[in-house]
């Protein structure tokens, strides 16, 4: 429980002062030179998961069809933010994990390369998809995540962080699309 939820009477804490005060960050993890920032402790809170999952799809309401989650903790959001939303829930998922035809993607990111995964099939052309993750850091990740959808003739109609690191530029890696972060670091 967290000082705004023991005493009632107190104004909630606006959201980005939630992750910030959650939000753990580890100096060389998961190899020298990175420092990771761990959100999990903000999923387990009750009333920050309520209050991020709001307002990460606050900005997008009535513009989308679907919720997409990037594996892993992409997941988390996307399904609470599905939940909440009314929609169903689409996995972006790491390479070999999908049994159906996909398409696939290879990217960068700060601490490797991998490659992302999508169903050929899992929405139809032109359909919109907002896309939801924990943190956008060079932007590897979320870029191709919409590749993926734009192959499939999928609309996104926006991306969703709850932390995004701006030393790392990942706008960059995000042409045209519209960002809506919680929190910059
Ligand atoms: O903007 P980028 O530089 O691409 O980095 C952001 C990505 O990195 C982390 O995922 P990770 O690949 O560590 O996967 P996980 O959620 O399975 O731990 C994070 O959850 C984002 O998906
Ligand atoms: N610094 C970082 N913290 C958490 N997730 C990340 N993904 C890429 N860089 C990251």
């Amino acid at each position: 429980m967290n000082h705004n939820e023991s005493d009632p009477t107190r104004p909630a804490a606006p959201v980005g002062e939630r992750i910030s005060s959650l939000c753990a960050t580890i100096p060389d993890y998961p190899k020298p030179g990175v420092s990771f920032k761990d959100l999990t402790p903000v999923f387990a809170d009750a009333a920050a998961l309520k209050a991020v999952v709001d307002a990460l799809i606050e900005p997008f309401k009535g513009h989308f069809d679907a919720v997409a989650g990037v594996e892993a903790r992409g997941f988390l959001l996307a399904s609470a933010a599905a939940y909440a939303a009314g929609t169903g829930v689409i996995t972006v998922r790491k390479a070999g994990k999908l049994p159906r035809e996909v398409v696939a993607e290879d990217y960068t990111l700060e601490y490797g390369t991998a490659t992302l995964e999508l169903h050929t099939t899992d929405l139809a052309p032109g359909s919109r998809v907002l896309i939801l993750d924990d943190v956008l850091a060079t932007g590897g990740t979320l870029g191709a995540t919409v590749r993926l959808f734009e192959r499939c003739g999928v609309h996104v109609a926006g991306v969703g962080v709850v932390l995004e690191i701006d030393a790392l530029n990942g706008r960059g890696a995000l042409p045209g699309q519209q960002i809506h972060s919680l929190l910059h670091l």
